[in-house]
């Protein structure tokens, strides 16, 4: 069984990701990670290209780190018969997640007085320029993620829509919700006859309270719809065809499933991070290896962190099931290159080097 995880942005992709590279880890698959120069990301934001992966990690069983979806070059990469899964926020939620978290990174957001979300979209247009760096993560960022063409808009063009949500249909046998992301996990280990066990999960990369916005007002969720329609429509079609899946399952046991799921999740929290597991800011995780990556000094992302900062008897299930993104791509990387043993081997240089991905900015030990 292969799989590949369309890993979309601010849609708790990256505990998805993490169940993946824990399950892979496991069963001594090999995950498809992007070569050095595109760092943790498959050079996002350009189309995807299997010139991307490290040839330590091919052919891979597992993909699921970032890209931009590209239907023919993925299936250069991945074997026949491979199992492609992605996952979708609601809109005006997820467009408060990157407007905060890629404040400092793109130009339209930058452009705002007082980092306004209300300013951005009372007028957007006053702030966004297509086409430049960055600006995928200002307008229709799932759309431009799942390789569609961000700047089109329902309103003129319905049937670009239609045929955006066809091609995915064509592609991906499930569509995960973020809101319902338990429900999301049980339907995706069906799918691919996996225990429970398999899914269980730590939240990974949340902003704090003090860096989001507590609620949404209802006048800015319409604006942020408005302004991401594109989105708007793909969230509302496939939550509708979720909901559907998840009654054709029988709803009452997918519920029971979820359910069994957060109590069997709760128990593993409790054994790896102490009885009372609470997400804490970078500054106060002792253990390198699950400080997450933090995007400004304006945004602090949380992590868990080991008890007596790993030195006590904590196992190496329990660093895994916390460790951020960055660093996992990391280890599996030495890990694998080390088992195909192809550290002597060139890597090759790639003809067009990518955009540098955004990198962490550096923070004190004190952080704040
Ligand atoms: N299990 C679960 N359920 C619901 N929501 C979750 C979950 N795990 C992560 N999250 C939220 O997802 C946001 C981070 O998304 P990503 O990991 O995809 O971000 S990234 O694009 O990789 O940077 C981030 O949202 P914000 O906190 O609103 O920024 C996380 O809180």
């Amino acid at each position: 069984m292969t799989v590949a995880f369309l890993k979309t942005h601010k849609t708790a992709g990256t505990t998805v990701q993490n169940i993946l590279f824990r399950f892979a880890e496991r069963h001594n698959l090999t995950v498809a990670l992007p070569h050095p120069s595109c760092e943790h990301q498959f050079c996002y934001p350009r189309n995807f290209s299997a010139h991307f992966v490290h040839p330590a990690t091919r052919p891979p069983h597992v993909l699921a780190s970032h890209l931009r979806f590209d239907r023919a070059e993925l299936e250069r990469l991945m074997p026949p018969g491979t199992i492609y899964v992605t996952i979708l926020r609601e809109p005006a939620a997820m467009f408060e997640s990157l407007f905060s978290y890629y404040n400092q990174y793109c130009p339209a957001f930058r452009r705002v007085p007082n980092a306004s979300l209300e300013a951005f979209l009372r007028a957007p247009e006053a702030y966004y320029r297509a086409g430049e760096h960055f600006a995928m993560f200002a307008h229709n960022t799932l759309a431009y993620d799942l390789g569609g063409d961000n700047e089109r808009s329902p309103r003129d063009d319905a049937a670009y829509l239609a045929g955006l949500i066809r091609q995915v249909e064509e592609v991906f046998s499930l569509v995960m919700i973020a809101e319902y992301f338990d429900e999301s996990l049980v339907l995706l280990r069906r799918l691919l006859a996996w225990d429970l066990d398999d899914v269980l999960y730590a939240k990974l990369n949340a902003r704090a309270a003090s860096s989001r916005l507590a609620a949404i007002p209802a006048a800015l969720a319409r604006a942020a719809r408005a302004w991401n329609a594109l989105d708007a429509g793909l969230y509302d079609h496939f939550n509708a065809t979720f909901w559907r899946r998840v009654a054709s399952a029988g709803r009452a046991c997918v519920e029971r499933e979820a359910r069994e799921l957060r109590e069997a999740r709760e128990r593993l929290l409790r054994r790896c991070f102490g009885d009372e597991p609470v997400l804490r800011p970078a500054a106060q995780i002792r253990t390198k290896q699950l400080q997450p990556w933090q995007p400004s000094r304006k945004v602090d992302i949380m992590g868990y962190d080991l008890p007596n900062g790993g030195a006590g008897p904590a196992t190496e299930a329990c660093l895994k099931l916390a460790m951020p993104e960055v660093q996992y791509s990391s280890y599996l990387l030495r890990k694998q290159k080390r088992r195909g043993g192809v550290r002597a081997r060139p890597e090759p240089v790639l003809d067009n080097p990518p955009p540098r991905p955004i990198r962490a900015l550096p923070r004190s030990p004190q952080g704040h």
